[in-house]
């Protein structure tokens, strides 16, 4: 397409509860949009389109390096004006080749993936293609997982964990941190039973001496442990696979097609939790969904409290074949009162796919105003 211009927009959304992490608690969710503006068909029959995007960085730098300042500034001071100018001299931008024309740029995969997703989006609603079929869907809908925050007391988790199993989750997973694992873990199971399918995420928060800690998890027939260690320690994840019968998961260790191969190779996960937004891409997650296939490896979708606009783009990402596990595809009121889109709501335990051209879901404009924090237009 050619691209005429981009708006970028950052949004403040409140959580209907705070959501707390073994990383810090978040209350209300940040979140930066592209939204670009082309013409496809040619000089003959030119033809307006537009696409959204979603930034999956945190307003701090938490989770990962990135956070959304930051993003801003990337797609604001380079990524925008790369792919403005490419355009401008008539290369045709198609998401198939965004990652190559913003590569002289290190890092940044969220800030990049985020105007990946938005080409696309245009892209697709330009060929009527919906993501789901153009990235190989082949289902129609995605059984919801939820995600469980660290919570105040063991009663407060047990109460909140049955309002989710009575909303019609499908899967639980519950996120601890040192002094906040073997206890609730144990509670859930005795309060439900053995047969929730139940998984845990530490973000990273221990380390290889707590293998004796992390192998008493291996008593409560959890599906994994995601990221026990810290992102960039492959290595001694490996060695602590040997020494816990739970499957290892990675997530923020996994930060493009090439880790998740290394990953595999070394034998440091047994499943990847594969996000977009981490690894640069819709692309780029499709591809490591390929290399997991490969593998024998199974993946499933996380989250990263997308809004609708996300949570169209993961759905149809997270029902690909090698999409084998319950993602963090939950519905949204999960996290907001209000979503940006129509809201994706649960239907016996079962998320549905938009078949629409590209995300299949747009902005409610007034609601879209309501959360934005600015709004700025960028053209060549
Ligand atoms: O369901 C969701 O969208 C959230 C799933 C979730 O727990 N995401 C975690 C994670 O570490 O995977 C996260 C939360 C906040 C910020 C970054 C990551």
């Amino acid at each position: 397409m050619k691209l005429t211009g981009a708006e970028l927009r950052t949004i403040r959304m409140p959580l209907v509860t705070p959501f707390e992490t073994s990383f810090g608690v978040e209350e209300d969710r940040v979140a930066v949009l592209v939204r670009v503006i082309g013409t496809v068909g040619g000089d003959r029959r030119p033809t307006e389109v537009q696409g959204w995007g979603e930034c999956v960085a945190m307003e701090l730098p938490l989770y990962s390096s990135e956070y959304a300042e930051a993003a801003a500034a990337m797609l604001r001071t380079f990524l925008l004006p790369r792919l403005l100018r490419a355009s401008a001299a008539g290369t045709d931008i198609t998401a198939e080749t965004v990652d190559a024309l913003l590569e002289p740029f290190v890092g940044h995969r969220m800030a990049k993936a985020a105007l990946e997703m938005a080409v696309l989006d245009a892209q697709l609603r330009g060929t009527g293609q919906s993501m789901a079929g153009y990235l190989g869907a082949t289902r129609p809908t995605v059984p919801a997982g939820v995600s469980v925050g660290i919570q105040p007391s063991i009663a407060t988790l047990l109460d909140v964990v049955a309002d989710y199993l009575a909303d019609g989750y499908v899967r639980i997973k519950l996120k601890i941190k040192p002094g906040w694992d073997v206890a609730p873990v144990e509670a859930v199971r005795e309060r439900f039973g053995e047969l929730i399918p139940l998984q845990v995420d530490a973000n990273a928060a221990y380390t290889l001496a707590d293998a004796r800690v992390l192998r008493r998890l291996d008593a409560f027939d959890l599906l994994l442990i995601e990221q026990p260690l810290p992102e960039d320690d492959l290595r001694q994840h490996a060695e602590l696979a040997t020494l816990v019968r739970t499957p290892i998961c990675l997530d923020e260790s996994i930060v493009s097609p090439r880790a998740a191969a290394d990953a595999i190779a070394l034998k440091s996960c047994s499943v990847i939790n594969i996000k977009a937004g981490r690894v640069g891409g819709y692309l780029a997650a499709k591809q490591i969904h390929d290399i997991c296939r490969a593998n024998g490896i199974p993946v499933w979708c996380g989250g990263m409290l997308e809004t609708g606009l996300g949570r169209a783009a993961n759905a149809a990402l997270a029902a690909l074949p090698g999409f084998t596990l319950t993602g963090d595809i939950s519905a949204s009121d999960r996290f907001y009162e209000q979503d940006i889109t129509d809201p994706f709501v649960m239907d016996d335990g079962q998320i549905t796919v938009p078949t629409g051209p590209g995300l299949g879901v747009i902005p409610n404009q007034s609601v879209l105003e309501r959360f934005t924090v600015t709004t700025e237009w960028i053209q060549a």
